[in-house]
């Protein structure tokens, strides 16, 4: 009998799933993702030189926006999309029209779990994104929809549906994703340890969001994932995804979408240099102790109930509250503004179904 042929399974979401990737680089990383990107489409945003070439290895299908074609496709409204900073990648969630994006930075490489296989980062990001997260209510066995694992005694069957997943934050091997200072002061430290777990950031709980292996359902709180003004021009840097973290949770905990962490680990194989960070961050390392507090505080009337009202309310709470910390505040708010004029253009669909919702 002659032997079926064994195509290989069509991968999870292929045809609902961007991976969106910022650079300034060339994108041979990619040669060691193909076995798990190849199938996918890309969405690549090339920062800093327009004129400057970016090669794509052969077989990816892809579209590259370099500024030029932000420019021309934004037109003034492009002054919210960052210039000479990886926060340039939020145009990429903007112009997808998927329901799914996952983000990865170009040092970014697959990882080796403890028995030494390769992690299909993208694969773990789908399942932890397709099942449900349990903010409201921890699970002390972690993720409780994970083969081998369940709700544990005196965990409420009343929670045990869950809460739909809007973001799936992936973690780091060998690079870590430290400050400055911390980097400064632990220059030789590698992360070498692989937790086996993936867990839900309980809601009222803020969480420093890292851009470089993030997954999120883009229907569900896409127009929140604005990485913030950053890069030329701006008076700080290294704090984009952060800011994107912050909103998001804030609106995920008002809209009842759960965030978690954990599972999938990449390989950070590039250390930033330490000093020009500190350069980019040293005003968001006091800033941040004035902006915690206005999250941890930040609330949302019952009239927010699609993700732009959230993100304008909160735009307002901004200039009210930040305002008087530094101008920049007043700039991002007006930028924040911006960017959901921009996104509700570019995704009229997503914007008539707000509308609608009013
Ligand atoms: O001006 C720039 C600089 C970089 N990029 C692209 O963005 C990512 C991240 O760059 P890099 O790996 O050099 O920086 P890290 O410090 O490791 O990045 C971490 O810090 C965060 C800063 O916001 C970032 O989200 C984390 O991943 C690469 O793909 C560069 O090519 C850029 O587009 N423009
Ligand atoms: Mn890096």
């Amino acid at each position: 009998m002659a032997a079926e042929s064994r195509s290989s399974p069509t991968p999870l979401l292929k045809d609902q799933l961007d991976i969106v990737i910022p650079t300034i680089r060339n994108l041979d990383f990619l040669e060691m993702w193909r076995p798990f990107f190849q199938q996918y489409h890309l969405i690549i945003v090339q920062d800093g030189d327009p004129s400057k070439t970016i090669k794509v290895p052969e077989g990816f299908d892809y579209e590259l926006y370099n500024r030029n074609d932000i420019n021309r496709i934004l037109g003034p409204k492009a002054s919210c999309i960052s210039f000479k900073d990886s926060a340039c990648r939020c145009f990429g969630y903007m112009v997808s029209k998927k329901k799914y994006i996952y983000t990865i930075d170009d040092d970014c490489f697959v990882a080796k779990d403890p028995s030494g296989k390769d992690i299909n980062a993208l694969e773990q990001h789908i399942k932890n994104l397709l099942s449900p997260s349990t903010p409201l209510f921890f699970n002390t066995l972690y993720d409780p929809y994970r083969e081998g694992a369940d709700f544990v005694r005196g965990y409420p069957f009343s929670l045990r549906d869950g809460a739909p997943t809007a973001v799936s934050h992936g973690l780091w091997l060998n690079i870590p994703d430290y400050d400055a200072p911390t980097q400064l002061v632990k220059p030789l430290e590698r992360n070498t340890r692989y937790v086996d777990a993936v867990m839900t950031i309980p809601k009222g709980t803020l969480f420093p969001m890292c851009g470089m292996n993030l997954a999120f359902d883009r229907e569900l709180i896409g127009p929140a994932m604005y990485f913030g003004l950053m890069g030329d021009g701006q008076p700080i840097g290294r704090y984009d995804d952060m800011w994107a973290g912050w909103c998001t949770k804030v609106i995920c905990d008002h809209l009842g979408l759960g965030v978690k962490t954990g599972l999938p680990y990449i390989w950070h194989s590039k250390a930033s240099n330490p000093f020009v960070n500190l350069k980019k961050e040293y005003k968001g390392i006091f800033w941040q102790e004035e902006l915690i507090p206005f999250f941890q505080q930040a609330t949302l009337s019952k009239d927010c109930t699609t993700v732009q009202k959230c993100y304008i309310e909160l735009s307002k709470q901004v200039k009210a509250k930040l305002g008087k910390v530094d101008d920049y505040f007043n700039k991002l708010a007006d930028a924040m503004v911006t960017w959901i004029e921009a996104w509700d253009e570019l995704n009229p669909a997503a914007a008539t179904s707000n509308e609608a919702s009013k």
